[in-house]
């Protein structure tokens, strides 16, 4: 039987706000540990939580940067479990009345435009940590908790089961990164866990619309491993109802070395919750005005910026996608246009060689050892002919360890593009001379021939001809 994937996320992003979610204790990620702390996150008896009114404000902002409705009367509920990292024994979460419900975002797979609904998003605290003194709980001698990040305020976007692939899941996982980093409520650094997503797959025979039981991996926090997961759990799954079996719903984990899910426990449902109103704290009531002035500071979103790149800029719409897939990006395309440079070749050089720099050194597109504005100079040289765009790369490449503008760069190193006719016509008539293999193809009507003399030029020149230039010179000199 044909089988089709059923998926859905839970994405938690934590935000970026100087306090945590009920109390004074700072946020900061790598402190010593149970250092930020106090009664009120150490969940001692007799203290009262207040709420960070920033929270509120972020989740505002991201239930109307994904189009949902904001709910004027929304309100905290504690949902019961016990686990050592949750000094309280609940979580204080939203239930039935979350900040920002019925939202969607678009994303793009394969060139296709789908849309992806959320369910809801809602507000509420991060649990501790738990430190093993080995890799897992299973090799630890001991384990300790550390409840730094217990209290720090999270947002947990739920969307509907609407994904049918891996690829779509990161594709969506990746545009809720980019809005969060657009609006500016959270770090989003997967790699210090900003951004976590639980993963829930089913599958059900194609072409049917019931949906089938559901598993769950949580705490992914990369989209390797995102991928990898849904992809393990979608060929498990279909093994297990291939061989006449159920699948039981549960909480499984993945484990990125082997690259394969284990079950972890049953799954709760939400009545094992026994979820129930938070007394300690008051409802969360939004005038229209409040909601309407944080839609007013929404910065341009994702979908907006690249449709604007596209248009002013003419850029592809694949291109466009990927320069405002990031706001760092985006922003760093816009610094290197500002300096004067042609957008497309500015598309270009972001996305191939300082794309592939950065990669292959592991460095954020913010820390750049050639800014925008040294990448926007040496556009400047290419478009003033100064130098060929071949030669750029090696100018780009001496860029990346040498902090010298561009211009001294070419002047230092010769690799100034030789523009003087009389130079150029020399290798030329050079090339001509000694190939005339070449030459004789070409005026029998070989007009691919031309290459290989026009490469000659370059090779004698070492790169530094201008390459229109030439090509129009041995034209000339052929048709004769
Ligand atoms: N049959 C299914 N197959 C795949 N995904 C599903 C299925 N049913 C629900 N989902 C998805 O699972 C997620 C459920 O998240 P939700 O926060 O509502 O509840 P939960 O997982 O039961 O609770 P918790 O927040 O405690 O993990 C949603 O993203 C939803 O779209
Ligand atoms: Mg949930
Ligand atoms: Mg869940």
């Amino acid at each position: 039987m044909k089988y089709e994937a059923v998926i859905g996320l839970e994405i938690h992003c934590e935000l970026k706000t100087k306090t945590k979610i009920f109390c004074g204790c700072a946020t900061g990620f790598g402190a010593e540990q149970n250092t930020h702390v106090c009664p009120v996150c150490l969940g001692l008896p007799g203290v009262l939580p207040t709420v960070n009114k920033r929270v509120v404000e972020f989740g505002i902002k991201a239930g109307l940067a994904t189009n949902c409705t904001i709910n004027k009367y929304s309100k905290f509920d504690r949902k019961n479990y016990y686990y050592p990292d949750l000094p309280k024994n609940w979580q204080t979460s939203q239930y039935d009345l979350p900040i920002a419900e019925h939202g969607w975002v678009d994303i793009d797979v394969d060139g296709e435009k789908k849309r992806i609904r959320l369910t809801r998003i809602h507000m509420e605290e991060d649990a501790g940590k738990l430190v093993h003194s080995g890799t897992t709980i299973k090799d630890s001698a001991t384990s300790n908790v550390d409840y730094n990040r217990t209290g720090v305020p999270l947002l947990e976007i739920v969307s509907e089961p609407d994904l049918r692939s891996a690829e779509e899941a990161r594709a969506y996982m990746e545009k809720i990164k980019a809005i969060m980093e657009y609006i500016d409520v959270s770090n989003c650094r997967m790699e210090e866990g900003n951004l976590r997503a639980d993963i829930n797959v089913s599958l059900r025979p194609a072409g049917t619309e019931e949906l089938g039981t559901r598993t769950e991996m949580k705490n992914i926090n990369s989209f390797k491993n995102l991928e990898d997961a849904i992809n393990y759990e979608i060929e498990r799954q279909q093994e297990v109802l291939e061989d006449g079996g159920h699948i039981v719903q549960e909480t499984r984990t993945f484990d990125p070395a082997r690259g394969i899910t284990l079950s972890m426990r049953s799954k709760e449902n939400a009545h094992d919750y026994r979820y129930m109103p938070e007394p300690d704290l008051p409802p969360i009531v939004t005038s229209e005005e409040t909601i309407e002035k944080y839609r007013s500071e929404l910065p341009e979103l994702p979908d907006a910026r690249r449709a604007r790149l596209e248009k002013e800029y003419g850029l592809s719409d694949y291109d466009a996608g990927i320069i405002t897939s990031s706001r760092a990006m985006a922003e760093y395309f816009d610094a290197v246009v500002a300096t004067g440079a042609d957008p497309k070749l500015a598309a270009n050089w972001i996305m191939g060689d300082l794309a592939k720099n950065l990669n292959e050194d592991g460095i954020d597109i913010t820390k750049s050892p050639v800014s925008a504005e040294r990448l926007g100079k040496m556009i400047g040289l290419i478009m003033k002919d100064t130098i060929s765009g071949k030669i750029a790369k090696k100018v780009f490449k001496e860029m990346w360890t040498n902090e010298d503008d561009p211009e001294k760069i070419v002047k230092d190193k010769g690799l100034v593009q030789i523009t003087d006719t009389g130079a150029i016509e020399a290798a030329v008539d050079a090339a001509i001379a000694a190939n005339p293999k070449a030459v004789e193809e070409y005026k029998g009507g070989k007009k691919k021939a031309i290459g290989a003399l026009v490469g000659q030029v370059m090779k004698a020149t070492r790169g530094k001809a201008n390459p229109q230039m030439v090509n129009k010179m041995l034209a000339e000199k052929l048709a004769d």
